[in-house]
């Protein structure tokens, strides 16, 4: 190969709700740019995770689980989702090792199928999670699905981001599928979300740990403000971060705060080590619950709360 032929390129993951599409990014990526989570449906904005080679650079775009509509915010989710997937030159669809394959990932490969220009990778995550035997028989499923609703997949790799197995083998493999084209980002750029949208992923991680049932899909974060503390000496800055955490209902606030505020202090404590541990600053992280009623469902209040 001569050294002229540079590939650039965009890769989109989708999967269901958990398949693993966010730890597969950040394993690729190698180091944490999206957040995960063991709640379904918590990746709500687009960030592009970015792969530096001296042959390629990959672009990861992580989207949100395709679902069926079900409130305002899903068919939003869902046209995001149908607007990314014709844009990229790969899409790889993500197949839990450790699950059958059910209606859901049917859904999203017949989804798939409908978006003729772009090619398809299948994976098969989580393989830490399933015998041999089980890998096995999960790759046929993936080839036999794939025969019956016409996707014709250009790679079905085995990997788990959790152990980083096969993950340098699926860089290549992607990699090969990209067009040739110049480096897009500069060097060293991880992903072009901006900070305050990274922030505000990590603070509405830390609120969903420990969480159940529909919590999770009524937790949305805004950060208000975020800027040096003035008058600090330069070798020691603090960082001021203003967020807001918004729920839908009155009950639902009092599960956030936690008896006498213990939960709301523990949330802060968690986001503020994983927000040190992004921007290399020292933090001071203020955060407010409020409630937006049924934010979900009013256009205006996705608005501002950025969706
Ligand atoms: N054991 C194991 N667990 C994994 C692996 N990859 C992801 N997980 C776990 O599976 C859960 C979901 O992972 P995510 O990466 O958040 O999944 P996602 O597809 O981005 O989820 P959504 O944002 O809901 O669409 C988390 O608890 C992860 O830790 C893996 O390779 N092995």
């Amino acid at each position: 190969m001569s050294t002229d032929e540079h590939k650039s390129g965009f890769v989109s993951f989708v999967g269901r709700p958990n398949a693993g599409k966010s730890t597969l990014t950040n394993a690729l990526v190698g180091q944490k740019v999206v957040i995960t989570s063991d709640k379904p449906q918590t990746t709500r904005t687009v960030v592009r995770g970015i792969v530096h080679r001296p042959d390629a650079q990959l672009i990861l775009v992580d989207t949100p689980g395709l679902h069926r509509p079900r409130t305002l915010l899903g068919e939003r989710l869902n046209d995001l989702v149908a607007t990314t997937l014709g844009e990229v030159d790969v899409v790889a669809v993500c197949f839990p090792a450790n699950e059958k394959i059910g209606p859901g990932d049917r859904f999203i490969a017949t989804e798939m199928a409908k978006v003729k220009r772009t090619t398809k990778v299948a994976i098969a995550t989580k393989t830490d999670l399933a015998t041999p035997e089980q890998i096995g028989k999960h790759l046929l499923n993936i080839q036999a699905l794939g025969a019956e609703i016409g996707v014709d997949w250009a790679e079905i790799v085995p990997v788990s981001a959790k152990e980083g197995d096969q993950i340098a083998l699926l860089q290549d493999l992607l990699v090969a599928l990209l067009p040739e084209g110049p480096q897009l980002y500069p060097d060293g750029d991880l992903t072009d979300a901006p900070e305050e949208i990274l922030v505000a992923e990590l603070v509405r991680e830390a609120a969903l740990e420990g969480l159940r049932d529909e919590l999770p899909h009524s937790v949305a974060v805004v950060v208000e403000e975020m800027r040096l503390r003035e008058d600090r000496p330069e070798d020691k800055p603090l960082l001021d971060i203003h967020a807001n955490l918004y729920v839908e209902r009155d009950s639902q606030k009092g599960i956030i705060i936690g008896p006498k505020g213990a939960r709301l202090r523990d949330i802060g404590t968690r986001a503020r080590q994983q927000i040190v541990a992004l921007l290399g600053t020292p933090v001071y992280l203020d955060l407010h619950v409020k409630i937006a009623k049924d934010w979900q469902r009013d256009p205006r209040q996705l608005r501002k709360l950025g969706f």
